[in-house]
């Protein structure tokens, strides 16, 4: 797990995990839809909290804001207890979970005005140009005196992203943040995530989009049926997989026979050189996996003993799907 170091909080103490959980359980009936979580999650970071519906994330958000309680299990947040701290923390703390309940009769700016002005933390006199502010950073200005009854659902969705970033917060949780919205909100949304954490701001979104962590996301944690099956930099993710070379030749034959003398499995050949049909001179592909961390030099001279004659070869790490899938037994919608 990356240390993007401690410093001093708002709401003071040092810190260097914006969100920490240990054996966290919550459950429904007897049932655990959070099963013993240890969440910690990197200050700075941009953490995508990945999982199939049903996972528990939407649980496990309620949790740590506080709007569901723990069966056990520990929550810091901003380097607070929680709920305990729940008062001092939230300032601090954006959210957009189960999209906000709003006003239909009042319009967007008039919705975001209400709950600034219920927040006593919010200064009143910044409130007209901070709910502009907000508006505009969601792509929402031209539509801020319209009544929310017009807005679509990828409206109302920014319309709570721009409520979360009314003012200034060291932390956003996002709990599917481009649910219903189109292609180009999505892109926004996305960007508009960058963004702030560019700023400096921690953001935690959950998604059942593999592609969509990808894009945004520096780090991320794998739920599946309740458990946090993996968590951490998207980068050490995927090099924690099964890496498999992949062999250029018009011996691929040959080539199974040498990877399995060196205890490789070769997957199937592809292509025109086909074993039996190496006289062609046509080149097939050949993978081979169960690397076992030999070196790639190592695995090319052995080839090249065998007399295989190597025109490509090339180690290609899994991919962040691959792994995943391997880590929950269930298929990714990998769309987004
Ligand atoms: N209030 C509740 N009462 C009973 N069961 C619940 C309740 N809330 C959630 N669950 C169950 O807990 C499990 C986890 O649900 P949760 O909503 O946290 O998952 P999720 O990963 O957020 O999925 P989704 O993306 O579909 O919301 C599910 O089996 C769900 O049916």
């Amino acid at each position: 797990m990356t240390d993007l170091g401690a410093r001093e909080s708002h709401t003071g103490g040092m810190y260097s995990l914006a969100i920490e959980t240990h054996g966290l359980v919550k459950r429904f009936g007897r049932r655990p839809a959070v099963d013993g979580i240890d969440l910690a999650v990197p200050r700075g970071s941009v953490f995508g909290f990945l999982g199939p519906n049903g996972s528990g994330k939407t649980t496990t958000i309620r949790l740590l804001l506080g709007l569901a309680t723990a069966n056990s299990g520990d929550i810091s947040v901003l380097g607070k207890e929680m709920p305990r701290s729940l008062a001092s923390v939230l300032p601090d703390v954006g959210a957009l979970v189960e999209g906000p309940g709003f006003y239909p009769f009042l319009t967007g700016a008039g919705n975001l005005m209400r709950l600034d002005s219920a927040d006593r933390h919010a200064p009143s006199s910044t409130r007209r140009q901070r709910v502009h502010d907000a508006l505009d950073r969601v792509g929402l200005g031209h539509a801020s005196g319209k009544k929310v009854r017009a807005y679509s659902l990828g409206m109302k969705q920014r319309l709570g992203l721009a409520n979360a970033m009314l003012r200034p917060r060291e932390l956003l949780v996002l709990d599917e943040p481009t649910n219903g919205l189109d292609p180009q909100g999505t892109r926004e949304v996305r960007a508009l995530v960058r963004s702030l954490a560019a700023g400096g701001t921690t953001v935690f979104v959950s998604s059942h989009l593999l592609a969509e962590v990808e894009q945004m996301c520096t780090h991320a944690g794998i739920m599946s049926a309740g458990r946090l099956v993996a968590q951490g930099p998207l980068d050490e993710l995927r090099s924690s997989g099964e890496s498999h070379v992949l062999i250029h030749t018009p011996d691929v034959g040959k080539a199974a026979g040498v990877l399995s003398r060196l205890g490789l499995v070769p997957g199937d050949a592809t292509g025109t050189g086909i074993p039996g049909n190496e006289a062609s001179g046509r080149d097939g592909t050949l993978t081979g996996t169960g690397l076992n961390g030999m070196a790639p030099e190592a695995i090319v001279a052995a080839l090249v003993t065998g007399g295989v004659r190597v025109r490509g070869f090339t180690v290609e790490n899994a991919s962040l799907e691959e792994r995943f899938v391997s880590l929950t037994g269930e298929g990714f919608d990998v769309a987004g």
